[in-house]
């Protein structure tokens, strides 16, 4: 039985339905992010989860309970914010004790309990500071510390890093994730960030115009986004207008202009008019004459680790992530062939709606 569940929660602020018929099951001890472009409808379900936001329909079950419309302070989540929030008042471990003392946990108990939960986030030695004598990550951890501390059924994180700088955000990450496994505690989070999704997540929840389209583990996001918009938005993608000549038991064969590919997809008729996704790093730069198209270089940009090149092809622009192995990069005018395995070709409605 899943832990937390949502059936068919909607909300309407007015005439805007901010969140349609969302559907989710969270298991015990998973990490689940909410994934989406802003106004997408993230934050409202997080808040309805917590119970800051009444929903306008469905409902929301926490271990088999009930809670759609139970009080906001009886549902005992932990919740961490953007803004730290923290009292600035108040040194570290008496901001983390703050909700053990709501809870008139007798005093020696708090003290243990606040001690093992700064542990956790590394920070015992910063007990007696003020929040203003902390960096950003380190208050984040606070918050966090604060959070874990009253031992919740379900942890709430509302773009908890998006005030860190890129490498201290990077680290957060990470250590987010292996104290959150440490724990154990059954995880919401809230991202714009389709990396931070993707790195922490046993699965990503991807969110489009208050709707859930797509609920899968990461990594099955990122090879088989089920909408255009996806194929975008987590990672990036080449798309080209094709239309399906063949279908068959396993595959069908799709012409491209005048490329024809055989694509592992049943799900398409002939006649059928599709696009055609393949991710940049899957393109694989040959001489030319020896791949599936010749192209021609037109931009190329250097990223470090890799370079992104920009080629011209009869079927349209392509863009190729080839790693960086130390030799010269092509130039620009440069006649290249493009190539690519079978299995990384995917096919997507071509008369969907771009959602931008
Ligand atoms: N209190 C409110 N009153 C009216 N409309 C609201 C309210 N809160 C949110 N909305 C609207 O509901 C929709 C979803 O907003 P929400 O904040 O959930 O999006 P989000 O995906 O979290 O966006 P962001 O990443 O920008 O925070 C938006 O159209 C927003 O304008």
């Amino acid at each position: 039985m899943s832990f937390l569940r949502l059936t068919d929660v909607t909300k309407f602020y007015g005439a805007t339905r901010a969140v349609s018929a969302m559907n989710l099951t969270v298991e015990k001890g998973e990490f689940v992010s909410l994934l989406g472009p802003s106004g997408c409808g993230k934050t409202t379900t997080l808040q309805m989860i917590a119970g800051f936001e009444a929903v306008s329909s469905g409902r929301i079950e926490l271990a088999g309970k009930d809670i759609t419309h139970a009080k906001a302070n009886t549902r005992g989540l932990g919740i961490v914010f953007q803004t730290y929030a923290l009292f600035p008042h108040m040194t570290v471990a008496d901001n983390v004790s703050f909700g053990l003392e709501m809870r008139k946990m007798p005093k020696s108990e708090r003290a243990e309990r606040v001690k093992q939960a700064l542990a956790l986030v590394h920070l015992e030695a910063h007990a007696t500071r003020y929040p203003r004598e902390l960096s950003g990550g380190q208050r984040q951890r606070v918050a966090l510390a604060r959070a874990l501390v009253i031992e919740p059924p379900v942890l709430l994180l509302d773009e908890p890093l998006s005030n860190l700088d890129a490498k201290l955000r990077e680290e957060m990450q990470f250590e987010l994730r292996q104290i959150q496994r440490k724990v154990g505690t059954t995880t919401v989070m809230v991202t714009h960030d389709q990396s931070e999704a993707m790195s922490i997540s046993d699965r990503v929840v991807v969110m489009e115009g208050g709707c859930a389209t797509q609920i899968d583990h990461p990594h099955r996001v990122y090879e088989h986004p089920s909408t255009r918009f996806i194929s975008t938005f987590v990672g990036k993608a080449n798309l080209l207008n094709g239309r399906v000549t063949a279908s068959g038991a396993r595959s069908c064969h799709v012409a491209v202009g005048a490329l024809a590919v055989e694509v592992d997809d049943t799900a398409y008729m002939p006649g059928d008019a599709v696009l055609m996704s393949v991710r940049p790093e899957k393109l694989q730069l040959v001489e030319a004459g020896r791949g599936r198209l010749d192209g021609q270089v037109l931009e190329r940009f250097f990223l470090g680790s890799q370079w992104l090149y920009r080629l011209g092809t009869p079927a349209g622009d392509l863009m190729v992530l080839s790693p960086n192995d130390g030799r010269d990069a092509l130039d620009e005018g440069h006649a290249a062939g493009i190539d690519w395995p079978a299995h990384c070709t995917r096919l997507l409605p071509a008369d969907e709606a771009v959602v931008a």
